[in-house]
């Protein structure tokens, strides 16, 4: 029997638009349009994040290269966004299907109720059997509010919804140890059970490999990573076989056996892995991909630490002592305190994102700048950062006293921290 999964397909502009003639892939989209049509009779609830509004622009108005100036690539998405959807919705409609736009900034998730809005709305239109195609809204989009490339996007979409799967397909076949576009000796990377381990021995930093795609194989990491950390299984494969999805979505329930030890194992393990591996995908006859394993349950975000950790923008950082750090991330989760904070760098509003931070404090209260300072989460404050450098290092009976009025007696309550899975 074959369960009803949530699944996330995202697609690079590269696989939409021929590179050198902007031209649209319309074989490519008609095949995948005819597969989340089969995945939806499936039984499957699926979502498409679909790149490609700035590449159709170009086409549409007739521009060779991607212009450098904000302004101009968003007037271009602007006239690209609407052509992208109507071809998606276009084809769709061959098949009685019904398609909705979804177009997201940072912004639009800033808030708690907005981000739990952005859910009700999608799973709304899933239970409506519409298929949601999302984009960053780039016509509206800056530097400060954008997710900057749609791997990330679509991992956040995918933790949003609780996804099962997020399906990542460009123009190679699986993620290898090097660009296979220019080292004909790379290797095929076909199991991740660890991706927070580190790849030893793999190079993604070659970036894009066309003039339209965004980030290359290293954002598709970024995004596996953000996917495995909210227990979603990634899938990287190539575009022009969408007919594979369901194949490798059978495969992983009936036949995929994970790794009996944990993680990578060491780089010699890790490549014994993938030869074993290779060998059950020729066995089973399942296309060539990379599975990124998801983190299990007792590693997995929940949701709001996910919003925090992966949807918001951060500004400044509070560096805190090792100690109050262990209280934080003991059994009975303490809230943060003015007296744990050492130092607070640049500048934040209340209940703004801001990075935090482990330092070393030198017996008269300073930050040791000898010893090195390290990121561990994040945290959203009840107190501007003039407020904080005013009332760090004291018990909270003091805030009122220093400030003349007090917000909370914490710097932030619990449900306002997130860490990483801690490993
Ligand atoms: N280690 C690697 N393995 C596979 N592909 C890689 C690697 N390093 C860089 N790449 C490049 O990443 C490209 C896919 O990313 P990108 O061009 O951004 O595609 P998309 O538009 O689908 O997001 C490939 O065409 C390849 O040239
Ligand atoms: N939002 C942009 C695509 C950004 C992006 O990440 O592109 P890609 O690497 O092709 O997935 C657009 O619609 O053109």
């Amino acid at each position: 029997m074959t369960k009803a999964y949530t699944i996330v397909i995202k697609l690079g502009s590269s696989s939409l638009v021929d590179e050198s003639t902007k031209e649209p892939k319309l074989s490519i989209m008609t095949l995948i349009v005819e597969t989340v049509t089969n995945l939806k009779r499936m039984g499957h609830k699926v979502i498409i994040v679909s790149s490609g509004g700035i590449a159709v622009g170009l086409d549409a108005l007739n521009i060779p290269h991607k212009p450098k100036q904000l302004s101009e690539v968003q007037a271009i998405a602007a006239v690209g966004q609407g052509r992208l959807i109507a071809r998606w919705n276009m084809l769709f409609s061959q098949y009685g299907e019904e398609t909705a736009q979804i177009l997201l900034t940072r912004n639009d998730i800033l808030r708690w109720n907005q981000y739990n809005n952005a859910r009700n709305t999608i799973n709304e239109l899933l239970a409506m059997g519409v298929i949601p195609i999302v984009n960053e809204n780039d016509t509206l989009s800056i530097s400060e509010i954008e997710f900057g490339d749609n791997d990330t996007l679509s991992a956040i979409t995918a933790a949003l919804v609780g996804a099962d799967f997020l399906f990542l397909l460009t123009d190679v076949d699986c993620l290898y140890t090097d660009n296979p576009r220019t080292n004909p000796e790379a290797r095929p990377i076909v199991l991740v059970p660890e991706l927070s381990e580190g790849l030893p021995g793999v190079n993604t930093s070659s970036g894009s490999g066309s003039e339209i795609g965004t980030g290359g194989m290293r954002t598709k990491l970024i995004a596996a990573d953000l996917a495995s950390n909210a227990g979603i299984e990634t899938i990287v494969m190539k575009s022009d076989r969408p007919e594979y999805v369901p194949e490798i979505v059978d495969y992983i329930q009936h036949h995929f056996r994970p790794p009996r030890h944990g993680g990578n194992g060491t780089q010699q393990q890790f490549l014994e892995l993938q030869d074993a591996e290779l060998e059950e995908l020729r066995r089973h006859n399942v296309p060539m991909h990379t599975k990124f394993l998801a983190n299990d349950n007792k590693h997995k975000l929940k949701n709001r630490e996910f919003w925090i950790l992966h949807g918001l923008i951060t500004k400044g950082a509070i560096i805190i002592d090792e100690n109050s750090y262990d209280r934080l991330l003991s059994k009975d989760k303490a809230s943060l305190t003015p007296n744990a904070v050492i130092e607070v760098r640049e500048n934040f509003h209340e209940l703004e994102c801001v990075d935090l931070k482990i330092g070393k404090r030198l017996p008269n209260g300073d930050l040791d700048i000898s010893k090195p300072v390290q990121s561990v989460g994040r945290v959203r404050s009840n107190y501007t950062s003039l407020e904080l450098a005013k009332i760090k290092g004291l018990p909270s009976e003091r805030i009122h006293d220093v400030l003349g009025y007090s917000v909370s007696e914490y710097v932030a309550h619990r449900e306002n921290i997130a860490f990483p899975p801690q490993f």
